[in-house]
């Protein structure tokens, strides 16, 4: 690199605030060089932060990163900046899609016309486009018989979400209306109408999304013979279960807690709710209300998005008694009994009486399930009793394994309604799933959704760089060879190793 940089040369320089900034070579002294930066400053770097500048790219910028000059840092990032300036939020990387959130509707880019123009054009053809990609994976489904699968990959808020409701716009568009629910509805239009029963249960207001989906997604599309959705399947993975009874400011809990707090006064008084600052699992943040957002607004939405994706109205009241009682059983605090045990404080009782009734469990189960272990060994089994401070655990995995299965009971439902077909033989699968994450305090979820990415990105190093460079060499290609980070020991010490054997199990009431 430092060959290609000489005094007069015009560079991008690394720039703490701007992550790059360009600028001109005016002086060079062993491996630093002084540049003038096109802002008016004077900056010494090192000539491991500085790149060359490519003159001649447009000045629009270019709709494939393969065209550019420079494939580097700041030219990747400087052409996906002049086209978000022009409201090009799309660019190619050779096949895949760059898309970059721009935090306002742009209705003109998904209406009905845009559709038409992207049916059946090759990729390329058109300006990049989520719909050019989803169209690739239908045509190649339809030609060659065989399924396809997107995925959606990105940090939280980058649009990940947003990105997946428009493949499956598109997608209906295509291959809509062949199966019809008994009541007319297509099989894709209820599809995305799961979405909100979905985000009211598995999203939740974070640092960085007012609306983050704190679980990953692949729905599964099925195609008949003639190319037209027959069926579908919504599968879940790592829900961040955690957040039930953890959360921190200025962060919020599952947004289904604050929609019921914010339900009816009729429903309220039937759970014994009230303000949300008054549940623990709530007021660990300051953070209640999230603006321009109604929470009895959304409720109501809520209830009505059940209503179409088929959840009778028994079954909504029951999914909202766990939620209440979920918000009473976090609640309870337990004192000090005899020998090392727990028992509920007096000020917790209502909250406890409230939890049993409203999980329709006897008392005294649930005072054993939150106060005592269960051990079993073969020889016998071992009741042992909890000191407070094992209680509130006992209590909070308890929180967090009912909530987990009512979003799998709920998952099960909506495909249930939706209705898959055991005949299909081509389907479009769109993963949708967190990105990486690494926070002050990173937890065993964190480990899961790493790992997880880390698989998809080998996976994305094998078909893109492995494969592509075997290739070459087989055809005896000359080509430089590509350098990437292979994290391939990293997975395989994760993956290969072999547990313990222990000669009894334990289980916890709890969990
Ligand atoms: N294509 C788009 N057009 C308009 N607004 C968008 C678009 N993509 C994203 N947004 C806006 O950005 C917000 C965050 O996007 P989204 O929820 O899709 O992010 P995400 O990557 O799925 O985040 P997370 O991983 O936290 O769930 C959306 O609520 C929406 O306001």
């Amino acid at each position: 690199m430092q060959g290609e940089i000489n005094v007069g040369t015009h560079v991008w320089v690394g720039d703490p605030d701007l992550a790059w900034t360009d600028g001109i070579v005016v002086n060079i002294e062993g491996d630093e060089a002084e540049i003038q930066t096109s802002d008016g400053r004077m900056v010494v770097s090192n000539f491991s932060k500085i790149r060359p500048k490519d003159l001649e790219a447009p000045d629009g910028g270019v709709d494939d990163m393969t065209k550019l000059a420079y494939l580097h840092e700041p030219a990747v990032l400087h052409n996906l900046a002049t086209r978000y300036g022009v409201n090009e939020i799309y660019t190619y990387s050779g096949d895949i899609l760059i898309a970059v959130n721009p935090f306002q509707g742009l209705p003109y880019v998904y209406d009905a016309c845009v559709m038409e123009q992207y049916k059946g054009a090759a990729l390329g053809e058109l300006s990049p486009h989520v719909f050019a990609i989803a169209d690739v994976a239908y045509r190649e489904m339809i030609n060659e018989g065989k399924s396809n699968s997107i995925l959606v990959s990105g940090e939280s808020g980058a649009g990940k979400t947003e990105t997946t409701k428009m493949l499956m716009r598109y997608l209906a568009y295509l291959g809509g209306h062949a199966g019809t629910a008994a009541d007319g509805r297509t099989i894709e239009k209820q599809v995305l109408e799961s979405n909100p029963v979905l985000e009211a249960f598995g999203n939740a207001k974070t640092v960085r999304n007012n609306n983050s989906s704190r679980f990953g997604k692949f729905v599964e599309i099925q195609f008949d013979n003639h190319g037209r959705i027959s069926g579908a399947a919504i599968r879940t993975y790592l829900l961040e279960r955690s957040r039930v009874c953890q959360i921190s400011d200025p962060e919020r809990n599952f947004h289904c807690f604050y929609l019921l707090c914010a339900a009816p006064q009729e429903e309220i008084e039937r759970y014994k709710l009230g303000d949300p600052k008054s549940f623990h699992y709530l007021n660990q943040s300051s953070c209640y209300e999230l603006v321009g957002v109604s929470d009895s607004h959304d409720y109501l939405a809520t209830r009505k998005a059940m209503d179409i994706v088929g959840i009778k109205r028994e079954e909504q009241d029951a999914i909202f008694r766990i939620v209440a009682a979920i918000l009473h059983l976090g609640n309870i605090d337990f004192a000090k009994g005899d020998n090392d045990s727990s028992v509920v404080k007096d000020e917790s009782e209502f909250h406890f009486r409230m939890t049993a009734d409203l999980l329709m469990c006897d008392h005294q189960a649930l005072q054993n399930a939150l106060c005592k272990r269960v051990m079993v060994t073969p020889e016998e089994i071992i009741m042992k009793s909890l000191n407070p401070d094992a209680a509130v655990i006992s209590r909070d995995g308890l929180a967090k394994t009912i909530y987990s299965r009512l979003f799998e009971w709920l998952v099960d439902k909506i495909n249930a309604s939706i209705g898959q077909d055991c005949h299909s033989e081509t389907l479009i699968g769109v993963l949708d799933i967190y990105g990486f994450e690494s926070f002050k305090t990173n937890s065993f979820e964190q480990f899961c959704i790493n790992f997880t990415n880390e698989k998809l990105q080998q996976h994305f190093n094998q078909h893109v760089f492995k494969l592509e460079q075997a290739e070459y060499r087989n055809e005896e290609i000359y080509w430089s060879y590509v350098d990437f980070v292979d994290n391939q020991d990293v997975l395989d010490l994760i993956e290969k190793v072999s547990y313990p054997t222990f000669s009894f199990s334990v289980y916890s009431s709890s969990s």
